[in-house]
């Protein structure tokens, strides 16, 4: 069966490869696993709860209406941390197509966490579309304001963990040259290095990426994660490094951030404001290639 679901989760199997999988869970459509013929490519914290009790640490938690806390909107300040997609169980919309094996998850204000929708009451739809090709995964959001009357304000994230072997031989490439805001500094400044290391904690929102620009996660030389990004001109890197993930209550195991790294394909810098009745859309996909430096 290529798509077999229960009460809390979806897994799609690729017809051609019983070892290449995604299993989505409701709660937050939060992608957990992705394996090409038997290998995870996501990185999920030993400690990740999946019961639906707080969102996923790992996988692609789906971040909406904000990014991060907001400060001086008279709604969107007064939500969580990265709103309210990844704490809310989304409708299984069901398969699109069989091979690749695609499904659809839908989330509205009619069914998302009750709590949150108080907090921020606007008219939305989502409608998040997962493709699994053989040794690709293909996220797809729609974004539609509901409202007859109201402008819809909002950012977008795929809050990507990738699974790396050891994050002090990775580098991610192509983003020289971009504009940053260094969320540790709170600082903004062009990247100049040719590539980001990671030797302590970092979180940088890279702005107004080229969208042909590929971002690639490099292992001692050698690709092994490649991200293309429609529509989403924000990427974020974070790695926790040590002192962050013991913060973290449900980050283990506490030498997990040797085997991850954040690329968070957004549009996060700015808000995207949709008119009454119009719609947004906007993809990541993760998929693997040749070493491409589109800068040095
Ligand atoms: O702990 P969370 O709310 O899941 O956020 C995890 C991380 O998300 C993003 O990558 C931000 O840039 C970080 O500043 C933040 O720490």
């Amino acid at each position: 069966m290529p798509i077999t679901q229960n009460d809390t989760e979806v897994i799609l199997t690729h017809p051609d490869n019983d070892a290449t999988n995604v299993k989505i869970l409701k709660y937050g459509a939060t992608v957990f696993s992705w394996q090409i013929n038997g290998q995870e490519q996501l990185w999920l914290s030993q400690g990740a709860k999946l019961d639906g009790s707080k969102p996923v640490r790992g996988g692609i938690p789906l971040v909406f209406p904000v990014f991060g806390k907001n400060t001086d909107d008279e709604y969107l300040s007064k939500l969580p941390q990265h709103g309210l997609a990844r704490n809310s169980t989304w409708e299984f919309l069901g398969q699109v197509s069989a091979n690749p094996p695609t499904v659809q998850f839908g989330l509205g204000p009619e069914i998302a966490n009750e709590d949150l929708v108080k907090l921020w009451p606007m008219d939305f739809s989502l409608v998040l579309t997962v493709e699994l090709g053989p040794e690709h995964l293909k996220t797809s959001i729609e974004v539609e304001n509901t409202s007859s009357t109201q402008p819809l304000k909002f950012n977008w994230l795929f809050h990507t963990y990738l699974k790396v072997n050891d994050i002090e031989d990775t580098l991610v490439s192509n983003l020289t040259g971009s504009k940053l805001y260094d969320q540790l500094l709170k600082e903004s400044y062009l990247d100049k290095q040719p590539a980001v290391t990671f030797h302590e904690e970092l979180d940088r929102i890279y702005q107004n990426v080229e969208g042909d620009r590929l971002i690639q996660v490099v292992d001692k030389g050698t690709p092994i994660h490649t991200v293309k990004r429609h529509n989403l001109p924000d990427a974020v890197v974070w790695n926790p490094w040590i002192e962050k993930s013991k913060g973290m209550g449900d980050f283990e195991p506490k030498s997990g951030y040797k085997e991850m790294v954040c690329v968070e394909p957004g549009h996060v810098h700015n808000f995207i404001t949709l008119n009454a009745g119009e719609k947004w859309d906007a993809y990541q996909l993760l998929y693997k290639d040749e070493l491409k430096y589109q800068v040095v």
